[in-house]
């Protein structure tokens, strides 16, 4: 796997990081939504710069103008309900994507301290040929990843796969990269020590979801 750890080179990525950290500037759940999506712009201009360029001539009012334009069908994947606010910093640059949407949740149902992965929704279209782009910004364990990317494999086989997180655990890095075949790129702008017994990252920033969208009731 290509691993692309973005906070390795100091950039304003590391203020947005830091915000959503915090324990105080976090609780203002408009900010962190938005940092969450400025996050995902900055993991997507830096995975565009990987796709395939294509000679583009521009026609502008006094002349033409030759560059290169990325021709990849893109397909934005987003695990829920975490992964909404990355999702549309990811959309506002690859504005022409087809999206997806697949449920993940942990289901905590003998012990506090163990789960398993449940995934009960899915909305996808084609991936056949297509560049897929899987963003959650946790990775944790790395388990709703792989469980999610296992649930898409009837929909078509992509040209190429690229995974979009915010903060990882190296636990789940490994996991991951040891899951998924060697040509997939992991884009993730920062990748902390340890898990916690409960599966939180740590130092990691608390539960993405509810600071993106409030508690909610265990079920
Ligand atoms: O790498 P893993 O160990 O699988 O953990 C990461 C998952 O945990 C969080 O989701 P959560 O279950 O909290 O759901 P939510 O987005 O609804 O809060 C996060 O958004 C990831 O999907
Ligand atoms: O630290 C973690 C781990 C999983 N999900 C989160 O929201 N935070
Ligand atoms: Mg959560």
């Amino acid at each position: 796997m290509h691993i692309h750890n973005l906070s390795e080179t100091p950039s304003i990525l590391n203020t947005f990081i830091s915000e959503i950290r915090d324990k105080t500037i976090q609780k203002d759940s408009m900010r962190f939504r938005r940092n969450i999506e400025r996050i995902g712009e900055i993991l997507g201009y830096e995975l565009s710069k990987s796709l395939n360029f294509e000679a583009h001539k521009t026609e502008t009012p006094l002349g033409t103008s030759e560059t290169v334009l990325h021709k990849n069908d893109i397909v934005l994947c987003s695990i829920l309900r975490a992964g909404v606010p990355l999702h549309n910093g990811l959309l506002n640059y690859f504005d022409a994507a087809e999206n997806a949407f697949i449920s993940a949740y942990r289901q905590h149902k003998h012990h506090p301290e163990s789960f398993e992965i449940i995934v009960e929704y899915l909305a996808c279209p084609s991936l056949e040929n297509k560049t897929l782009i899987l963003a959650d910004p946790m990775l944790a364990t790395g388990q709703s990843m792989v469980a999610t990317f296992e649930a898409l494999k009837p929909f078509g086989t992509p040209k190429e796969v690229h995974l979009i997180s915010v903060i990882g655990a190296q636990k789940g890095v490994d996991y991951v990269a040891k899951e998924f075949n060697s040509s997939t790129h992991l884009w993730i702008a920062a990748i902390d020590k340890t898990i916690n017994d409960k599966g939180y990252i740590i130092p990691g920033l608390g539960d993405a979801g509810d600071l993106a969208f409030g508690n909610k009731l265990q079920q």
